[in-house]
């Protein structure tokens, strides 16, 4: 029977996988991760943004592992007083995408899947964790757990995903010119990955 085009091939990390290890440049654990840029929803202090903060994470597997916090505000509800589930998406892509980049850079969510474990009430605050379980070429297979109100506080959410490193001309290809060139590319450069 043909696949639905919905249908994606599977999450579970594969046999031939490694454990990648941090980027030497990349911070060490316990140092924070600053917002990867000024305007992202995910990371950066906009208004209307998740917020997330960030720290490297110790594994004990030498891999690499992040944490970061989020306090659930009154503009983020779903149900009345707990948190829109689609915002626990998009915080596990920016903390799995995080810890993505502290092996390889630049990558983008292929597949990601989220399970839904308990109510996240307003005013709380989400504790989460990522972490890089292997790689196969430009595949990298990411979990994290997100908790309630403390680093070992009641599970509230999962998440498993797969990364796919690609290259820069990705984004000369692919985002609006305007914001490409406010971070200093050329219309050159664009116009040069366009053509
Ligand atoms: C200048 C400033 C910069 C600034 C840089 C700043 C970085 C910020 C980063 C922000 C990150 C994001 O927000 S990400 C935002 C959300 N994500 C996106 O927009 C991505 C949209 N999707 C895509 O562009 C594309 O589908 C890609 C790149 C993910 C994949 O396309 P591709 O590169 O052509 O790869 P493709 O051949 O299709 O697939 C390669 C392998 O991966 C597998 N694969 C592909 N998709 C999936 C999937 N959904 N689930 C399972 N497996 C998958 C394939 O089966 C294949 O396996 P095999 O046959 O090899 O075994």
């Amino acid at each position: 029977m043909a696949a639905s085009p919905t249908t994606s091939p599977s999450l579970e990390l594969p046999a031939d996988a490694t454990l990648p290890e941090r980027h030497p440049e990349a911070p060490a654990p316990g140092e924070p991760i600053p917002p990867h840029s000024a305007v992202c929803f995910g990371c950066a202090d906009v208004p209307h943004g998740l917020r997330l903060e960030f720290r490297v994470a110790e594994d004990p597997a030498g891999g690499a592992a992040v944490a970061a916090r989020m306090v659930l505000r009154p503009d983020q509800q779903g149900a009345p007083g707990l948190l829109h589930g689609g915002l626990l998406t998009a915080a596990f892509d920016e903390v799995l995408g995080s810890v993505v980049a502290l092996v390889t850079r630049p990558c983008v969510t292929a597949r990601l899947e989220t399970d839904f474990r308990r109510p996240m009430p307003i005013g709380s605050t989400l504790w989460l964790h990522a972490r890089v379980d292997g790689r196969v070429g430009r595949k990298l297979y990411v979990t994290g757990t997100a908790r309630l109100d403390a680093e070992d506080g009641p599970v509230v959410g999962t998440a498993k995903a797969l990364f796919l490193k690609v290259g820069m001309e990705h984004f000369l290809r692919n985002s609006r010119p305007e914001d490409l060139e406010a971070l200093g590319v050329s219309a050159e450069q664009i116009r040069a990955a366009r053509s």
